[in-house]
C-alpha cells in the first residue's frame, strides 16, 4: 500500500478514524476515557487563556517600565507569579492526565487487537493471505500507540490553536491600528499580515514538506523487515549455523537495511529542505511583527508595552495559524498509520472465523493462480462425535485443488491414519479440521468432531517460559498436579527433564526433535483429549520407540480416538482404518483418497519405504 495525501484520502483516513476510536469511546470504559479526554481540553483551553493573560499583561508590564512606575511594576509582579504558577500546574496536569488517557486507550486497545488476532487461528489464516498485513508485531506494538498518540496530539493541538487564534485575533485587531496604504485604509491591518505570513507559510510548508509522508510510511516497513529478519536469523541460529549458512544471512540482512539506509536518505535530503524552511520561517516570524509594528511605535502612536503585545500577539496568531506547518509531518505519520491498523484490522476480519453456510466460489477461484478469498471456507463444527469429510475439495491458497475426499468418515473410538506421498494435501487436512484452513469446497456435508480435541503437529510449539508451561501448553501448569506431570514425563520417557521443569529456556533450540515429540506425547498424555490429532508427531523418533508412545497413548488414552498423519509401518497396528492418499498421475487434478487393508499398507510401507507409496496401492 502506497499512501496517496490527496484530500479523499483523509476523508478516508478520517472515516477509519472514527472507525477505530468509537468502539473505545463506548467500551465500558467510557467514562474514564470520556472524563480524561474533557480535562485535558479543560486544561488546554485554560492554557490559552493564562496566555492571553500573559500577552497583556505583557504590555502593561513594559508600559509600566517605560513609565518608570513602581508600584504597578511591583503589583503586575505578583500577577506574574500567580499567572506562572497556574501555568507551570496546567502544563504538568495537563501532559500527566493526557499520558494516562493514552496508556488506558493503549491498554484497552491493544487487548481487543491481541484477542481478535489470536482468535480462532486468525493470525495464521492472515499469514496465508500474504501481501495483506506485513509485520503483525508492529502493527499491534507500535501502531496502535502512535494511533493514539498521534490522534490525541492532533486533536488537542487544534482544538488549542483554534481558541488562540480567535482570542488573539480579537486582541490583534484591537492593537493593531489602521494603516492606509495607496489611499486604502485597511483596518486591523497586522491581522492581515498575520493570515497572509501565516498562509503563505502553510502552503510552502505543503509543497516542501509533502514527499516525507511516503518516506516515513517506507521508513516505517523497511524498519520493520530489518527488525523481523534479525529475529529469524535469532530463532533460527542452528539451522544457519550448521548449514554455514551465515554469508547468506549477512547478504539478507544487508539487503533489508539497504532499503532502510537508502530510503533514510531521502529522509534526510527532504528533512534537510525542510528544516532550511521552516528554521527561516521560525526566525523570521521572531523580527517579522516588530518590523511591521515598528512606524506605529516611531511615528508615537503605541507606547513600548503596545509594541511588544502586538508582536506577542502577532506571534500567537500566526503560531496558530501555522499550526498545520508544525503539525504537517505528524498529520503525515496520522494517517499512515491509520490506514496500516485499517489495512491490519480488514485483514483480521477476513481471515476470522467464515460463515457457517459456504460461500460459492467464484470461477477465477478454481483456476490455477486464482485467489479464492475467504469464500467457502467453512470448517463446519457439528455436535455429532465423529468426523465426516463428504466431497470436501481442500484447494491451495492459489486455487489449485489439492486432495478430494470422497466421504470418508471416521467414528469415536475408530483411530484412523492417512498416510501419502508428501505434498498430497495430508495436513491440509489436519489443518481443515482443527478449523485453521480456510480454503476448501463442498463443506456443507463435512464436519470436524466435537469434543475436547488436540493438535500434534510434527514440530511441536514450546512457548518461551518454563519447561513446566511448555510442557502443559495451551494448558495452564496449575492445571495439572506435580504427580501427573511426573508420571506424564517418566511414561513418554523423558524422566531427566523433570529436574528443569522450573527452568526457563527457548525449549525448542534446546531440546532435541525426538525429545520435543516425546515432550508433547507427555502433553497429550495429561490432557488426555475426546480426538487427538497426530500429524507425523513421532517422525523424529525411532521406530522402537515410535511404537511405544503409539502403544503408551492406546492403553493410557483409552478413551481417545487418535487419527494420525504418518508415513512409517510400525504405526499401522495402533489404527484400524487406513487412508491412503494418492496423487493425480497427470499433476494436474488433486489428490484422491482410498481405504486400504493394513496388510496391503504394510506391505507397501515395507516394500517402497513409505505406507503411501502410490504403485503399491495401484490396482
Ligand atoms: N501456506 C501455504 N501456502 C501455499 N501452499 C501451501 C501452504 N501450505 C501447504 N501448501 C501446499 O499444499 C500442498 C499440500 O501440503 P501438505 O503439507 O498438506 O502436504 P502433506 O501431504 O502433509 O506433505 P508431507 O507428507 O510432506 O507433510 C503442498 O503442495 C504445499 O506446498
Amino acid at each position: 500500500m502506497q499512501p496517496q495525501a490527496s484530500p479523499q484520502s483523509y476523508r478516508f483516513a478520517l472515516r477509519h478514524f472514527y472507525g477505530l476510536a468509537k468502539p473505545y469511546l463506548v467500551s465500558e470504559e467510557k467514562k474514564k476515557g470520556w472524563g480524561l479526554l474533557l480535562l485535558v481540553l479543560a486544561m488546554n483551553l485554560a492554557l490559552v487563556w493564562v496566555n492571553v493573560k500573559l500577552t497583556q499583561w505583557n504590555g502593561e508590564f513594559f508600559n509600566a517600565l517605560q513609565a518608570k512606575n513602581f508600584g504597578a511594576f511591583k503589583q503586575l509582579l505578583l500577577f506574574f507569579t500567580a499567572y506562572a504558577f497556574l501555568y507551570i500546574a496546567l502544563a504538568v496536569y495537563s501532559q500527566y492526565f493526557l499520558q494516562m488517557l493514552q496508556i488506558s486507550w493503549r491498554r484497552w486497545m491493544t487487548e481487543v487487537f491481541l484477542k481478535d488476532w489470536l482468535a480462532g487461528g486468525t493470525h495464521y489464516r492472515m499469514s496465508l493471505r500474504q501481501g495483506n498485513t506485513d509485520n503483525p508485531d508492529q502493527r499491534i506494538a507500535d501502531d496502535i500507540g502512535g494511533f493514539i498518540n498521534g490522534s490525541l496530539n492532533l486533536f488537542f493541538g487544534f482544538v488549542s490553536s483554534l481558541v488562540t487564534l480567535f482570542s488573539f485575533l480579537f486582541m490583534l485587531w484591537t492593537l493593531s491600528g489602521a494603516v492606509t496604504l495607496m489611499g486604502v485604509t485597511i483596518p486591523g491591518y497586522m491581522v492581515w499580515v498575520a493570515i497572509l505570513y501565516a498562509g503563505v507559510g502553510s502552503v510552502l510548508a505543503h509543497w516542501v514538506g509533502k514527499p516525507l509522508i511516503r518516506l516515513n510510511f517506507f521508513q516505517q516497513r523497511y524498519e520493520a523487515d530489518f527488525r523481523f529478519g534479525l529475529a529469524r536469523t535469532r530463532e533460527h541460529d542452528e539451522g544457519i549455523a550448521l548449514y554455514n549458512g551465515e554469508q547468506r544471512e549477512l547478504a539478507g540482512h544487508r539487503d533489508r537495511f539497504a532499503n532502510v539506509w537508502s530510503n533514510w536518505w531521502g529522509i534526510m535530503k527532504r528533512q534537510k529542505l525542510f528544516t532550511w524552511y521552516s528554521a527561516f520561517y521560525g526566525q523570521l516570524a521572531i523580527i517579522f511583527p516588530i518590523l511591521v509594528a515598528a512606524p506605529r511605535y516611531f511615528a508615537g502612536q503605541i507606547q513600548l508595552g503596545g509594541l511588544t503585545q502586538t508582536a506577542q500577539a502577532f506571534g500567537q496568531v500566526q503560531g496558530a495559524l501555522s499550526w498545520f506547518i508544525g503539525a504537517y509531518t505528524s498529520i503525515a505519520d496520522w494517517r499512515a498509520t491509520v490506514e496500516r491498523l485499517q489495512t491490519f484490522v480488514d485483514a483480521m476480519q477476513q481471515a476470522q472465523i467464515p460463515p457457517r453456510e459456504p460461500v460459492p466460489p467464484t470461477p477465477a477461484a478454481l483456476q490455477p493462480g486464482g485467489d479464492i478469498g475467504a469464500a467457502g471456507v467453512v470448517p463446519l463444527r457439528s455436535a455429532r462425535e465423529s468426523v465426516a469429510l463428504g466431497d470436501l475439495l481442500l484447494l491451495a491458497p492459489d486455487g489449485r485443488p489439492l486432495l478430494q475426499c470422497a466421504g470418508e468418515h471416521i467414528s469415536r473410538g475408530q483411530h484412523t491414519l492417512f498416510t501419502g506421498p508428501s505434498g498430497s494435501g495430508k495436513s491440509t487436512l489436519v489443518r481443515w479440521l482443527a478449523g485453521i484452513w480456510p480454503y476448501a469446497l463442498n463443506a456443507a456435508h463435512a464436519h470436524a468432531p466435537s469434543g475436547r480435541t488436540l493438535f500434534l503437529p510434527q514440530k511441536p510449539y514450546l512457548p518461551l517460559g518454563t519447561l513446566k508451561q511448555a510442557l502443559t501448553y495451551p494448558q495452564n501448569p496449575g492445571d495439572f498436579s506435580a504427580a501427573q506431570i511426573s508420571d506424564a514425563l517418566q511414561l513418554a520417557r523423558v524422566p531427566y527433564l523433570e529436574a528443569a521443569l522450573e527452568q526457563t529456556d527457548t525449549w525448542m533450540q534446546r531440546l532435541s526433535p525426538g525429545e520435543q515429540q516425546r515432550l508433547a506425547v507427555a502433553r497429550a498424555l495429561l490432557i488426555a483429549p475426546d480426538w487427538l490429532f497426530m500429524d507425523e508427531a513421532t517422525s523424529a523418533l525411532d521406530a522402537p520407540t515410535e511404537r511405544a508412545m503409539y502403544a503408551l497413548l492406546r492403553q493410557r488414552l483409552p478413551d481417545t480416538t487418535l487419527v494420525s498423519v504418518a508415513h512409517r509401518a510400525g504405526v499401522i497396528d495402533f489404527h484400524v482404518q487406513i487412508y491412503a492418499v494418492e496423487v493425480d498421475a497427470t499433476g494436474q487434478g488433486p489428490a484422491r483418497m482410498h481405504r486400504r487393508e493394513a496388510d496391503l499398507a504394510r506391505k507397501a510401507a515395507l516394500g517402497e519405504g513409505g505406507i503411501g507409496d502410490a504403485p503399491a496401492f495401484a490396482s
